[in-house]
C-alpha cells in the first residue's frame, strides 16, 4: 500500500503523519523529530474539529510507553483519516474490546495496583477499550470468578499478576457450567508477579517487564488456542497450563519460598544448594511419546515459524464453537492402559513437563515448545556431575540444556508419575500439590491465550545442534 498522509500543524511546526500496512510515522519539519512505530502500535486515532489525536505504544528503553501525537489540519479531512488509521490498524482484531480486569494485590513484588492504575487504565482508556476490574481478595479468588463470569460478555480477561493466577482462572473456568464455551474466553497477561513465564513465552525476552507491551496484545492480539493437561490426583481433577515438576526443580522453587527477600535470586541460591548436596530423587514415570527425537522437534518448531501471521493463527484457530452444554473432554487415559507407554524408574535430577519455552527468565527448559501441538514437552533430567551441573547453568536462559545427552526430551500425550520417597514437592504451574502420584492427559487447544504472533517466542534459542568438543 501506498503511504497515506495528512499534512498538519504541531506546535506551530509543519508536520507529516503517515502510514503504509506496516508502519505509521511522523515527520517534523525541518526534520527536528520523527516517530515511526509499527502501525499495530497504534492504538487510536480520531479528530474533533480538525484536531487529530493519535495514540501509540513506541519502544523506549525496551519498554512500550503511551504516546500522544497530534496537529491541526487546515485543509480537512482529518476525520478521515483518523478513521482510515483506525481501520489500517485494527485489521483482523476488533476495536474498543470489552475486558475482565483482574488484579492480584498480593502478587509478587505486591506492585500490581499501582501497574494498572498508573500504566493500564491509561493505555485502555487510550484505546477506548471498556473494562470491569476486580481486585482479588484472597488465594483462589480468581477460581471463584472465572467459575461464574458471563459469556458473551468480554473479549477477553486481563491478568495483572503472576503465572498462578491464571492457573486459577484456567481451573475456574473448568469449573464454569459452560466449561468448554468458557475456555473460548481469552486471556491476557499483564506481568506483576514473582514468576511471569507466561508473558515470556507470548512476547518473548523481555515479556516479563514490559506492561505496555502486554497491555498492547490485550487490545490487539488474537485468540492462540493452547493445550491444558488434566491433573489426576486422589481422584481430583485439576487443569494445568504451564508446568509440571518433582525433584531439584521443585525444590529449589516450593523449598526456597522462606527466601522470597532475595526475589528471582533464590531459585539461583537453589540450584547451587542442589549443587552442592548433589542429591537424586527416585521416582516412576510412565510416558505415552508423541515424538522422542530432538531432531524431529526442531524441525516441527522450524515448520511452525514459517508461513504469513494469518496463517499461522489459520493454522491454530480451527476451532469450532462448542454446543451448548459441552462437557470437559474426558480422560482416556484414567484406566491402567500401559499400550504404547514407557516407563522409566530411577533416581533422578529433576522431572519437568510444560508449555511454552521459558518457565522464568532464567530457564528456557521448552525451547521446542507449540502453542497446540497436543502435548507437553516432558524432560528426564538423570544424575550428572557437580562440575556438569554447574556448566548446565549456563545457556539455560537460551534453551542449551535441550541437547543435553543426559535429558531425555519427550512431547508426551499424558504420563503417570509416582514419588518412590515419603516426601517431596511437587510444583504444578508454580503451585504447590500434595507430593503424591498424579496421571496428567493433555488436551489439545482447550485453553485460549492472546498473541499478537500465534506462535511462541523464544528467538534466542539456537536451534542447531552444539558442535561437540573433541576430548
Ligand atoms: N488478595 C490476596 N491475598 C492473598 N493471596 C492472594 C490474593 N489474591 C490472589 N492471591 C494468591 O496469590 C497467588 C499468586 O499470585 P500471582 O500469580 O499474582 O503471583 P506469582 O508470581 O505466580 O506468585 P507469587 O508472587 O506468590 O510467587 C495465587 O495463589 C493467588 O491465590
Amino acid at each position: 500500500m501506498a503511504a497515506r498522509a495528512i499534512e498538519l500543524v504541531c506546535n506551530g511546526a509543519l508536520a507529516t503523519f503517515s502510514f503504509t500496512d506496516e508502519t505509521f510515522l511522523v515527520d517534523t519539519l525541518p526534520h527536528e523529530s520523527r516517530l515511526q512505530v509499527p502501525l499495530t502500535s497504534v492504538i487510536w486515532a480520531d479528530a474533533d474539529k480538525g484536531k487529530l489525536r493519535v495514540h501509540v505504544l513506541a519502544k523506549k528503553h525496551k519498554r512500550h510507553t503511551l504516546v500522544e501525537v497530534s496537529g491541526t489540519s487546515q485543509d480537512g479531512g482529518a476525520q478521515e483519516w483518523a478513521q482510515a488509521l483506525r481501520d489500517a490498524a485494527y485489521v483482523g482484531v476488533s476495536q474498543k474490546r470489552h475486558f475482565l480486569v483482574l488484579v492480584n494485590p498480593q502478587g509478587g513484588p505486591g506492585k500490581a495496583i499501582t501497574i494498572f492504575r498508573e500504566k493500564v487504565e491509561p493505555i485502555l482508556c487510550a484505546a477506548q477499550c471498556i473494562y470491569d476490574c476486580q481486585f482479588t481478595e484472597y488465594r483462589h479468588h480468581a477460581v471463584k470468578i472465572a467459575s461464574e463470569i458471563p459469556l458473551d460478555k468480554y473479549d477477553a480477561i486481563i491478568c495483572i499478576s503472576g503465572d498462578g493466577l491464571v492457573h486459577e482462572i484456567f481451573n475456574g473456568l473448568s469449573q464454569h457450567r459452560e466449561p468448554m464455551k468458557a475456555f473460548r474466553i481469552p486471556i491476557a497477561v499483564v506481568p506483576a508477579g514473582s514468576g511471569n513465564g507466561t508473558c515470556m513465552n507470548v512476547m518473548g525476552l523481555g515479556g516479563d517487564q514490559d506492561v505496555g507491551a502486554a497491555a498492547l496484545n490485550a487490545i490487539k492480539g488474537r485468540p492462540m488456542p493452547v493445550d491444558l493437561c488434566s491433573i489426576l490426583q486422589d481422584g481430583k481433577r485439576s487443569f494445568s497450563y504451564m508446568s509440571q515438576c518433582v525433584g531439584l526443580m521443585a525444590d529449589l522453587d516450593l523449598g526456597t519460598e522462606h527466601l522470597r527477600w532475595m526475589g528471582s535470586n533464590r531459585f539461583v541460591y537453589g540450584f547451587l544448594r542442589g549443587i552442592v548436596t548433589h542429591k537424586l530423587y527416585p521416582f516412576s514415570v510412565s510416558v505415552k511419546p508423541i515424538e522422542t527425537d530432538k531432531m524431529k522437534m526442531i524441525e516441527s518448531l522450524r515448520v511452525s515459524r514459517e508461513g504469513s501471521l494469518e496463517q499461522r493463527f489459520e493454522a491454530s484457530g480451527s476451532r469450532k464453537m462448542p454446543e451448548d452444554g459441552a462437557p470437559l473432554p474426558p480422560l482416556r487415559y484414567a484406566s491402567d492402559d500401559t499400550d504404547g507407554w514407557i516407563t522409566f524408574e530411577d533416581s533422578i535430577l529433576f522431572i519437568y513437563a510444560g508449555k511454552g519455552p521459558y518457565v522464568s527468565r532464567d530457564l528456557m527448559q521448552f525451547p521446542v515448545s507449540l502453542p497446540n501441538d497436543g502435548a507437553f514437552d516432558l524432560v528426564i533430567q538423570h544424575a550428572v556431575t557437580r562440575g556438569d551441573m554447574f556448566a548446565g547453568m549456563s545457556g539455560a536462559e537460551r534453551g542449551d540444556p535441550y541437547w543435553l545427552d543426559s535429558a531425555n526430551y519427550m512431547k508426551a500425550s499424558a504420563y503417570r508419575l509416582k514419588p518412590l520417597m515419603p516426601h517431596g514437592y511437587l510444583s504444578i504451574d508454580g503451585e504447590k500439590f500434595p507430593f503424591t502420584e498424579y496421571l496428567a492427559e493433555v488436551h489439545q487447544g482447550l485453553g485460549t491465550l492472546l498473541s499478537m504472533h500465534g506462535i511462541y517466542l523464544a528467538d534466542e534459542f539456537a536451534m542447531d545442534p552444539p558442535v561437540k568438543k573433541k576430548s
